[in-house]
Order: C-alpha cells, then sequence, then structure tokens
C-alpha cells in the first residue's frame, strides 16, 4: 500500500508549561493561552482556529493546561487524533525537539554560553578572526537578533566586524549585511565558526544575514542557515531512507537535522511559502514518503519577538490553509501537527518555553481519537516507524492503533 505521511512543525507552538517547567524558570507559560488571551484583549474577539479545534487543538490544549482553556471555540465534531506530549530532551531548543519528534531525544547537556556580555571565551574569538581575516567581531553578548541589529548595524558595516551572539540556547549566531559584508563570507565565517565550536559542545551555528540601509530598515533575509552538529544516533528520517523511502524537506527541517536522512531539499521563505509548497510535495510524492515541514515564522517572527497578536493572526492564516493541507490528504496520508518547544510572546525575556507540545493527526475518514498525555515527543516518530513498516525507534509510544 502507498504510504505518505506529512508533519507540520508549527515552530513553538506550546499548550501549557510542562511538568518539568520549574527547572526552566518557565512555571505559568502557556504560549497558545496567552495568544488567545492577548488576542481577545486587543481585538474584541475570540481566535478563531476552526480547522486546528476540528482536528482536537482545543481540547488537546485543555487537557495539558490542567483544565485552563486557552479561550478558543471547539470544535462541535472532531475528526482527528489529539494529545500532547512532553519532552524528554534535557533542553528546550529546536533540534532537541525536532530530533525527539524523530525518535531521538538529546538525553545530553549541550555546551551554553552563560554570561550575557563577553559571553565568548576570547581564545574561540581570537582563533575565528586568525582563521577568518575578521578584524574582530561585535556583540559578544546574549542578545535578540533584530535589537542587535538596530544597535551595532552600523557599526558592522563601517568596521566589518560580524556581529556575534547567543542566547540561553545553545547557539552561535552571526549577523552580518549580505552585501556590505557579504552572503558567503557571513556562511564561511560561520562554517570556521562550527568547527571550532565543536569543542564547546555547541549545538548549532546560525548565520543570520540582513539587509537595509540604517538602523529603521536592518531586516533580516530568507538566507538564514543553521549548522548543526549531528544527531546523536539515527532518527527516523534516517531509518527511512535507508529502507529506500524518501525525505522531502521544506524550510528549516535539512538544516536542523544537519542534512542526514534527507532525500530533498527545498527552501521557502514565509507561512504562505511554506505551505503552498508542502502541497505541490503532496501532490507530487508517492508511496514511503514524509514531507516535513518546518513552520519558522511562529517562532522567528512572532514567539521571540514577543508579539502576541502577530502570533495569533499567524495561526488564523495557517489555520484557513490547514483546510486545503487536508482536503490535499488521500486515503493512504498521514498528516501530523506539532510543534517543538513553546514560546510564549507573553513571557519575559525572548527565550523558549518549556511546554507541552500538540500531537494532531489526521487521515480522511479516521474516527476521532484522545490520544491524551504522551510521554515523549519520540511517540511522533515510533508511530511513523510503524507507519512505514521500520524497525522500531529506541524511544517512543507508537500510537497507530488509534488511527483508524
Ligand atoms: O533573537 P533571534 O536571533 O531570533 O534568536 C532566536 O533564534 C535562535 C535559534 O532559534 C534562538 O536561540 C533565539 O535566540
Ligand atoms: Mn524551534
Ligand atoms: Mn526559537
Amino acid at each position: 500500500m502507498a504510504k505518505k505521511a506529512v508533519i507540520l512543525v508549527l515552530d513553538s507552538f506550546g499548550i501549557g508549561y510542562a511538568p518539568d517547567a520549574a527547572k526552566f524558570g518557565d512555571v505559568g507559560a502557556n504560549t497558545f493561552g496567552s495568544i488567545a488571551k492577548a488576542f481577545k484583549a486587543a481585538k474584541g474577539r475570540q481566535l478563531a482556529l476552526p480547522n486546528l479545534a476540528g482536528l482536537g487543538l482545543v481540547k488537546a490544549a485543555k487537557a495539558a493546561a490542567q483544565g485552563v482553556a486557552a479561550d478558543v471555540q471547539d470544535a462541535q465534531q472532531v475528526v482527528g487524533a489529539y494529545g500532547y506530549a512532553r519532552e524528554l530532551s534535557s533542553g528546550k531548543d529546536t533540534p532537541s525537539g525536532h530530533w525527539e519528534i524523530a525518535g531521538v531525544p538529546v538525553l545530553f547537556d549541550w555546551g551554553y554560553f552563560h554570561d550575557k556580555t563577553d559571553s565568548f571565551p576570547p581564545a574561540l574569538i581570537d582563533e575565528l578572526c586568525r582563521r577568518t581575516g575578521v578584524p574582530g567581531i561585535l556583540g559578544n553578548c546574549h542578545a535578540s537578533g533584530t535589537d542587535i541589529l538596530v544597535k551595532l548595524g552600523d557599526e558592522h558595516i563601517s568596521t566589518g566586524k560580524p556581529i556575534c551572539y547567543t542566547s540561553a540556547d545553545s547557539v552561535f549566531q552571526v549577523a552580518a549585511h549580505e552585501q556590505h559584508f557579504g552572503l558567503e563570507k557571513l556562511l564561511q565565517f560561520c562554517q570556521v565558526a562550527r568547527e571550532l565550536l565543536d569543542d564547546y559542545n555547541i549545538g548549532r551555528v546560525i548565520a543570520r544575514p540582513f539587509t537595509g540601509d540604517s538602523a529603521q530598515t536592518y531586516a533580516r533575509t530568507g538566507n538564514r542557515r543553521d549548522y548543526s552538529v549531528l544527531p546523536p544516533a539515527p532518527t527516523l528520517l534516517d531509518k527511512l531512507t535507508a529502507a529506500g523511502g524518501t525525505v522531502i524537506s521544506i524550510g528549516k527541517i535539512a538544516d536542523i537535522y544537519a542534512h542526514q536522512g534527507i532525500s530533498q531539499t527545498l527552501k521557502a521563505t514565509g507561512l504562505p511559502a511554506l505551505v503552498d509548497s508542502t502541497l505541490a510535495q503532496m501532490a507530487q510524492q508517492s508511496d514511503n514518503s514524509l514531507i516535513f515541514t518546518n513552520l519558522v515564522d511562529f517562532d522567528q517572527n512572532f514567539g521571540h519577538r514577543r508579539d502576541p497578536i502577530g502570533y495569533g493572526e499567524a495561526l488564523e492564516y495557517f489555520d484557513s490553509r490547514l483546510a486545503e493541507l487536508m482536503a490535499a490528504c488521500d486515503p493512504d496520508t498521514l498528516l501530523l501537527l506539532t510543534a517543538d518547544h513553546g514560546c510564549d510572546p507573553t513571557w519575559q525575556g525572548t527565550e523558549h518555553t518549556r511546554e507541552y507540545i500538540p500531537v494532531l493527526a489526521y487521515k480522511p475518514g479516521m474516527a476521532a481519537a484522545d490520544l491524551g498525555e504522551r510521554m515523549s515527543f519520540a511517540d511522533i516518530g515510533q508511530t511513523l516507524a510503524d507507519y512505514f513498516a521500520l524497525d522500531a525507534m529506541a524511544y517512543g509510544e507508537s500510537f497507530i492503533a488509534r488511527l483508524n
């Protein structure tokens, strides 16, 4: 039988703080609940997500938030399977979340640059400048990637020094102007940084190219590149491709999995283009294929930017496209919607939040099913291993039997 699966990761769409949120200072965070509240206060109407509610999102969110419901209208009839999952991985970062979704939780601790200023070891910066020939770096601190452009963009252009910054995540981020510094030079700089940062156990180096000619107009472009370390074990993607299947990466997925277990990489920028590309692949791909899309805008443009109204509007837009995605499923297509961590846009700071993620599954004609609380994001990978008749993953409990 022909089998296709589609995963859409709504990046940062948490639905209630996780049982271990206290370790992260995140007790009380709820990305979905906070968006719904702020949206209603600002617009005088409820956030309207009829198609997500139809897959069971409102029910899953209510259960995840221990009865504190996101103020969103529930559907009269649910047509999918819905649950909520906690994270086994020790961090609340994007690679940990994605790798765990694909059956490989990250149980070790990443390296972090904890100091808010003078964050990077001088020996690292010296070596990086020596090997790349740049005259020094700017930043060297924890920062929001948009704020730091306003602050240091002009100086970057006049000095030719790249802006290097980090956050509570295991990241080394480099912002540089696409024309003045050059995109290629930025990517080369990041590749050297990647080599040096393996010793520091840093999960990702991220190139953050931008354009514009003043603090008012500096804007990041779609040419972001993430240089990730390899997942600690073969993921579902590796297993599926090794078995002759096809994995189509749309958006950031290939970068997040360090290009492991990917058959084809499709870039698209912005929610509309990412959904369009997903729909196009659903029409094209056939047997044993996984179409895997990351919707980064939720996290990058709204979660980290602490913009709950923009987040709500983006959710409504996605919900309107979800009807098309569901209609594009033939009887052999399994559609999964989930997230990789939370990023409550009303929470203090600009970082991710440790939350339950939604697990929503849909196949045409299936009976509604309550999947309840899942003990790991890896239940998704295990379910897909079952679905594609692959060897079981080391983590996760399959819910394939509930998808009939
Ligand atoms: O503020 P920006 O540059 O968007 O950074 C955010 O993006 C990084 C990667 O997801 C996170 O570590 C977070 O700090
Ligand atoms: Mn993420
Ligand atoms: Mn993020």
